[in-house]
């Protein structure tokens, strides 16, 4: 049987050395900073803001978002209601790790005056990176291979597009810092949950079933080499009329370094169009239904708030029930979905979502130690693999819908 979600589960906390979270707030977080430090010609001010950040990574307290923290100051009135005012003048490894590394983008944003006023006023201090990977080699392959794609027959053309989506999770560029080898691993027979059937039963195909009107929302995570094929399994789902209307969810402000903001979604788009060939008439098709409303984008605050899902404001719930299903991806979705917390893996991933407003999807690649809905044999084999990094390495992906 498997154990049902309970609030017992201890939350993650970032306080035990030589754990994966420990490690992500003392070694990538620094070196985040550095390369931030490293891509731009920021001026003095802006340098030592970036220095203060380094020190207060080492070994600093959580200060709270300064007065000019915004230039209206909603976003300072949302971190106190997020939690800032309980946490402020504690260490970072001691708070929620969730708290802890959402609160650092926050700062560090804050540090390379991505608020302004002034000249890097909404420069975004991750885009080098994301379009480097826009630009690579490997993503004219993926794209160039979408022309093969139109002659195998459509059930197989739809599930590869939706494990392109799943496995573009793993080309999230904060994860590679450190993890650069993960690229190569095995792929599809590394899935540890596969509920791909019944996501199909939520959005069947109209030759096969009397269904009404769908919408889908696409909880984006990493922009890049991750919402190119996400884009790509959209105009699929909205080109076989599995979708009628799809809501892509990005956000607000850079966020995890890769994370896809309204920008990142134009440039993908672009980038599409201008590749040629299938690839093009799929960024045709998305760019058509942008156009005549049929796809939407939202960037809400919440997309980059500290807080589990379970805690999400009234107008995004609402967006969620109004979905056939909702799709969310990648790793930090994943665990703001099911709760950031030391869950016993054979927790049942249909109680652990519950609150959740209508049928949900988790797209995602393990890259961190929470994990739901495992039966109790592949949890079993999976401690038996001599994998240690299973959770975490990204070596393996999970796609668990609750309906
Ligand atoms: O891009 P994804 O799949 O959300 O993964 C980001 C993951 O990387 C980390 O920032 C560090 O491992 C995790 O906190 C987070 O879950």
């Amino acid at each position: 049987m498997p154990d049902t979600a309970s609030e017992s589960a201890p939350v993650i906390l970032g306080n035990e050395p030589g754990s994966f979270p420990h490690g992500v707030l003392a070694e990538r977080h620094p070196a985040i900073v550095r390369q931030v430090r490293d891509a731009f010609p920021h001026d003095p001010a802006r340098r030592e803001a970036l220095d203060a950040l380094l020190a207060s990574c080492a070994d600093g307290v959580i200060e709270p978002l300064p007065a000019d923290a915004d230039p209206t100051g909603r976003d300072r009135d949302r971190w106190a209601a997020w939690g800032m005012d309980a946490y402020a003048g504690r260490s970072w490894y001691d708070v929620p790790w969730l708290w802890a590394e959402s609160h650092f983008y926050r700062r560090l944003l804050d540090a390379v005056g991505y608020f302004g006023p002034g000249p890097w006023q909404g420069v975004d201090p991750f885009r080098p990176a994301k379009l480097t990977e826009l630009d690579a080699p490997e993503t004219d392959e993926e794209l160039a291979a979408l022309d093969g794609l139109d002659r195998v027959p459509a059930g197989e053309r739809t599930r590869a597009l939706l494990h392109g989506s799943l496995w573009g999770n793993r080309a999230d560029l904060g994860f590679r810092l450190s993890d650069r080898g993960a690229d190569t691993a095995g792929k599809v027979d590394a899935l540890v949950a596969d509920d791909s059937d019944t996501l199909w039963s939520l959005l069947p195909h109209p030759a096969t079933a009397a269904a009404g009107p769908t919408t889908l929302c696409l909880v984006a995570d990493n922009a890049g080499r991750e919402l190119v094929p996400d884009l790509l399994l959209v105009s699929h789902l909205l080109a076989e009329g599995r979708v009628d209307r799809a809501v892509l969810h990005v956000k607000p402000y850079p966020y995890y370094v890769s994370d896809a903001t309204p920008g990142d979604v134009l440039d993908a788009l672009w980038r599409l169009r201008a590749a040629g060939g299938a690839a093009a008439a799929y960024g045709d098709l998305l760019w058509t239904a942008l156009a005549d409303g049929r796809v939407t984008v939202r960037a809400h605050p919440f997309s980059c708030a500290p807080l589990p899902y379970a805690d999400m404001p009234g107008d995004l719930r609402e967006d969620f029930a109004a979905a056939t299903v909702t799709v969310l991806k990648g790793d930090l979705n994943y665990r703001r979905l099911v709760g950031d917390r030391w869950w016993p893996p054979t927790t049942s991933f249909a109680d652990a979502t519950a609150y959740f407003p209508g049928p949900v999807a988790a797209l995602r690649t393990l890259k961190s130690d929470v994990i739901t809905g495992l039966s109790a044999a592949t949890e079993a084999a999976l401690e038996a693999s001599g994998e240690p990094r299973w959770r975490t390495g990204g070596t393996h992906a999970l796609i668990q819908v609750r309906r």
